[in-house]
């Protein structure tokens, strides 16, 4: 924790208010019987008085780490139960208010108080929106805000003291916006973005006590941070990144419906369909150790309607070394280069240049021009029918290209999350556009089936402190997806299906989910191995695409691996066997399909794994004993992203042994929790 945890967790901006409701108890503000929005999430799936049988109920300790102890200590006083029914309150009031901006500032300040700070910064967001939209008299809001705030002061837009009366109470919820905002800033650990804003508010209002208050303790926050990582000795580029960038933890929401969270399944039998090369196919899985590596032996029948849980790739016929395990080609494909720079195919990312994709076969839309296809189905993939690309024609979204790139050594850093987050968007809008004019119920995106295959990468339930918090940023995380958004003509006021909650577990499920891939086109390139590809960043040529390959996406981690796999079609020296499909057809070069081959013999259900950190043995040609070591350590920190304390294989639980004997040694033990380190305490 740092220093300024207590100021963090016990921050009450306005203490009267929220506690007075609490307080007053909201059976008198809320009647479950008319409430529009069901509550039947699983995870809270008694009814109040159930509250307070249980212990600690970890999933209601939030996402920030500063607030787990408050929160747990509020759940000791019995307090979540009123908790709980103000939460369902404001979800009303908000439904049937939703240009309200004190609703919503409500609701940031009880998901703080909660410990989600995560959504409380996005709805204060929101609250901003709203607010600076009413003041700047923007056409979108004006009339909508300042209805609502009529409505709600009791105050008749024809009367001779409104217009007064609703400037200053818009006036007022502004800098309680930005006391929200930083709040929340503050409880994500995300300092300079706070530090940025709390200077904006300062501006507004300088004078103001609880803004002062706020910029101090993000100030210690961020000192202490930066201070912690120099000592740790990261080089320039990455200290100013990790300095810059929030923490918290990645958690299911639990007042979003379980059925939202499932994969049922069903869902896996339709991912089965055309699976991989015809050898392997999708099965619940059972990580531990290494002798308990194995397909679980339950039915996807027997799992009913349950959440199948974890899921893996499993061969379904005895397999031989070298042969074709899938050829996956990305549901979509970013870098950090604009698909109107038109440089490659804006559908599957093969490259333009020529000699490899002749002129006459590449395609521009009629409509806008703005984007190229390599060929006729990669056209049609975006165009034909209601298809994504109508969602995005003509608007302009090169703001999301700048800076990126930038960041931390493993390619294109995250800035590539809101690029994948608009193309996701606008294959999901497409689809509910395409389903109201056929008369159906949109899908909720959460259950989309691109979004829906995918898991996030979330802790134990029972675990109140997740090993390994995640990177978190204002302007990555909440600014762009929320513009988006808007600039995709999604009402985000009244449309609860793209609440911050649902816009932030889309990102933990593609972070969870996503692989990365170079291409490089430089002449000098000779390389053909894809270990070296994945380790080999510097090269500036060198384009990193960030992939969502919808059967590739299943696969599990073994430093034992038996599927070897490499990611983009990468550079114009590898041999045609790299790039042949199922049947003998080539695939562009360049393009962001993943192919995956056995590298040894496999047997009939033994599962199938790859390696997420490329050669996992950390060795590489002409490398010394004390370099493959070095690189070994580093995969093993890398891989705690994805998991804690190894993959099960006979290497990690070795490395786990002797970590333990030579730590009760007093020797020098490999410090597998550094990431969380710099991520959790800094
Ligand atoms: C790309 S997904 C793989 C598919 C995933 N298991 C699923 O159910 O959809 C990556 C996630 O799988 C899990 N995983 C992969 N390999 C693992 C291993 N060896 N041990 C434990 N968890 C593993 C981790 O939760 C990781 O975040």
């Amino acid at each position: 924790m740092t220093p300024s945890e207590p100021r963090v967790g016990k921050p009450s901006l306005n203490p009267g208010r929220l506690q007075k409701k609490m307080a007053a108890g909201l059976a008198s503000l809320y009647d479950p019987a008319d409430d529009p929005i069901p509550w039947d999430s699983a995870l809270f799936n008694g009814s109040e008085e159930d509250v307070g049988k249980y212990e600690v109920r970890s999933e209601w300790v939030g996402t920030s780490q500063f607030f787990i102890e408050s929160n747990v200590e509020l759940q000791e006083n019995g307090s979540l139960g009123s908790l709980i029914n103000y939460h369902k309150a404001i979800e009303h009031d908000l439904f049937q208010s939703p240009y309200d901006p004190l609703i919503h500032l409500d609701y940031a300040e009880l998901v703080n108080k909660s410990g989600f700070t995560d959504i409380s910064t996005a709805i204060s967001h929101r609250a901003l929106i709203l607010i600076e939209g009413f003041l700047s008299k923007a056409p979108e809001f004006y009339d909508q805000v300042r209805n609502a705030l009529a409505t709600r002061l009791q105050c008749h837009s024809s009367g001779p003291c409104s217009p007064y009366l609703i400037e200053k109470e818009a006036q007022e919820l502004h800098l309680q916006a930005y006391r929200h905002l930083l709040n929340g800033l503050l409880g994500c650990a995300c300092f300079w973005d706070g530090l940025v804003k709390a200077k904006i508010a300062l501006d507004k209002w300088p004078e103001d006590p609880v803004l002062s208050a706020i910029r101090k303790s993000l100030k210690e926050g961020f000192e202490d941070r930066h201070n912690g990582l120099k000592a740790l000795g990261p080089d320039q580029e990455d200290l100013v990144v990790r300095t810059r960038t929030g923490k918290i933890y990645q958690k299911a929401y639990p007042w979003i419906p379980a059925d939202l969270y499932k994969r049922a399944p069903a869902l896996v039998r339709e991912v089965n369909e055309n699976f991989g090369a015809g050898n392997c196919e999708v099965r619940p899985v059972n990580f531990g150790s290494r002798s308990s590596l194995s397909a679980l032996p339950v039915s996807l029948e027997a799992r009913g309607k349950q959440d199948i849980g974890p899921l893996g790739v499993f061969a379904t016929r005895d397999i031989k070394a070298g042969e074709l395990v899938m050829v996956d080609q990305s549901i979509t494909a970013v870098s950090s280069i604009s698909p109107s720079k038109f440089e490659h195919c804006d559908a599957c990312h093969a490259t333009l240049k020529a000699p490899f994709v002749p002129e006459s076969q590449i395609i521009r839309p009629d409509c806008c021009g703005a984007v190229a296809y390599c060929s006729r189905a990669c056209y049609l993939k975006a165009l034909k029918g209601n298809s994504y690309h109508k969602v995005l024609c003509r608007k302009n979204f090169e703001w999301l290209y700048d800076c990126n790139g930038s960041g931390v050594s493993a390619g294109a850093g995250h800035k590539w999350q809101k690029v994948m987050f608009l193309r996701i968007m606008a294959i999901i809008i497409a689809d509910r556009r395409q389903q109201i004019l056929e008369g159906k119920t949109p899908t909720h995106p959460l259950k989309h089936h691109i979004v829906a295959r995918m898991a996030a990468n979330y802790a134990p339930i029972e675990k109140l402190h997740p090993n390994v918090p995640s990177d978190w940023e204002y302007h990555e995380n909440i600014v762009a997806p929320t513009k988006i958004l808007m600039m995709l003509d999604v009402n985000i006021f009244t449309d609860r299906d793209f609440s911050p909650e649902v816009i932030q577990t889309i990102y933990w499920r593609l972070e969870n989910n996503v692989s990365m891939s170079i291409v490089d086109f430089s002449p000098s390139r000779q390389q053909t191995h894809a270990s070296r590809q994945i380790s080999d960043t510097s090269n500036e040529n060198a384009v990193h695409l960030i992939c969502l390959s919808p059967q590739y996406l299943f696969f599990n981690h073994s430093c034992e691996r038996n599927v070897s796999w490499h990611g983009a079609i990468s550079n114009p020296c590898v041999s045609l066997d790299w790039i042949t499909g199922y049947n003998g057809q080539i695939m562009k070069v360049g393009s962001s399909t993943v192919f995956c081959k056995a590298i040894r013999d496999v047997k009939e259900s033994e599962e199938l794994k790859i390696s997420y950190v490329g050669d996992p043995s950390g060795g590489g040609v002409d490398e010394s004993k004390e370099m493959a070591a070095g690189r070994r350590k580093d995969m093993r920190i890398g891989l705690e992203k994805w998991f804690v304390g190894g993959c099960g294989c006979e290497l990690c639980e070795r490395e786990t042994r002797e970590m333990s004997v030579c730590g009760t040694n007093g020797g020098e033990a490999m410090d597998l929790n550094l990431l969380s380190k710099l991520g959790g305490q800094m």
